[in-house]
């Protein structure tokens, strides 16, 4: 084949690959709305939102926006009461049956009577696999968090940045193609927050995983995403979708750059409008 033939080949691919994207979520006109005491409290109201196979799509917005709520509607933890979502082309239940998705909590939540090696094996000891498969996937997913060594240690003998670095492996072990994280990082001081953006950035390139990351950060969710949700609250609804323009691989000095605090600035501007502060 000619070099020419070679690069018209790949032309077509590329072309074939935009007009028919591989959708890992399909969501239209979404509700939720949960029934309390006190009355409805519409979390999610009228949502649209597509998300491409190796998109890193952040959800941020004020608390109560629904954040949550959605990453829990595709994870099948919640029921939409409106509107339909489809999870890799089937319903959440489906895509959940089929261990599409990894979730990682704002807390690591790994069991402190077990060692590190032992949480990672945990779900894989559910699912019935064989011990020798279990142990290379646990030495493969430390290894992707910087992990090794560390398999007999238990929680309480690593920070919190290591803790949540587990249970990251502990959502990949399961090797799903999805990763939703919920505030992972909340809780750790900034600059265990900066290395480990930088690290999961490296994660996520070398096993081109689609993530939906929950923040309430703006360095972080523009730092990190190829596609930044912004979302207001009552109801809890999309204001914005910023398309990333920034290139994927990023460091950390990229936030100085003036492409970063443009978009930084308009996620800050969305945010402003869609925030009543009466609430
Ligand atoms: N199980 C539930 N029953 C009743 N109301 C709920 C339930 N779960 C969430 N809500 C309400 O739905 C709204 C959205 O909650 P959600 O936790 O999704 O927001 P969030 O944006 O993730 O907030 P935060 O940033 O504080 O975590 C809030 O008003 C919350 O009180």
């Amino acid at each position: 084949m000619t070099a020419l033939a070679g690069a018209k080949d790949t032309e077509m691919v590329e072309k074939h690959k935009s007009a028919s994207p591989d959708r890992v979520i399909d969501i239209e006109k979404l509700s939720l709305t949960f029934e309390t005491n006190d009355g409805p409290v519409h979390a999610l109201s009228d949502i649209d939102l597509k998300i491409e196979q190796g998109d890193f799509v952040s959800f941020i917005g004020p608390s109560g926006c629904g954040k949550t709520t959605l990453l829990r509607v595709i994870a099948d933890l919640e029921k939409p009461t409106a509107g339909s979502i489809t999870v890799n082309g089937v319903s959440p239940e489906e895509a959940r049956l089929n261990r599409a998705y990894g979730y990682v909590f704002q807390a690591a939540a790994l069991y402190s009577w077990r060692t590190i090696a032992g949480n990672v094996a945990l779900p894989l000891e559910i699912m019935g696999l064989s011990r020798s498969e279990r142990q290379q996937r646990v030495a493969r997913n430390l290894e992707l968090v910087n992990l090794s060594g560390f398999e007999k240690k238990y929680p309480w003998q690593l920070s919190g940045g290591m803790q949540q670095r587990a249970s990251i492996a502990r959502a990949l072990a399961v090797e799903p193609d999805l990763l939703l994280m919920d505030e992972p990082f909340g809780a750790l001081d900034e600059i265990v927050r900066d290395h480990l953006n930088e690290q999961l950035l490296q994660l996520w390139a070398k096993t081109s995983k689609t993530v939906a990351f929950v923040t309430h950060s703006i360095p972080e969710a523009v730092f990190l995403s190829t596609k930044i949700v912004v979302l207001c609250p009552r109801p809890g609804r999309i204001y914005d979708v910023i398309e990333s323009d920034l290139p994927r691989d990023r460091t950390l000095d990229i936030r100085e750059s003036p492409e970063f605090l443009k978009i930084a600035h308009r996620v800050r501007e969305g945010l402003k409008a869609g925030h009543s502060y009466e609430d």
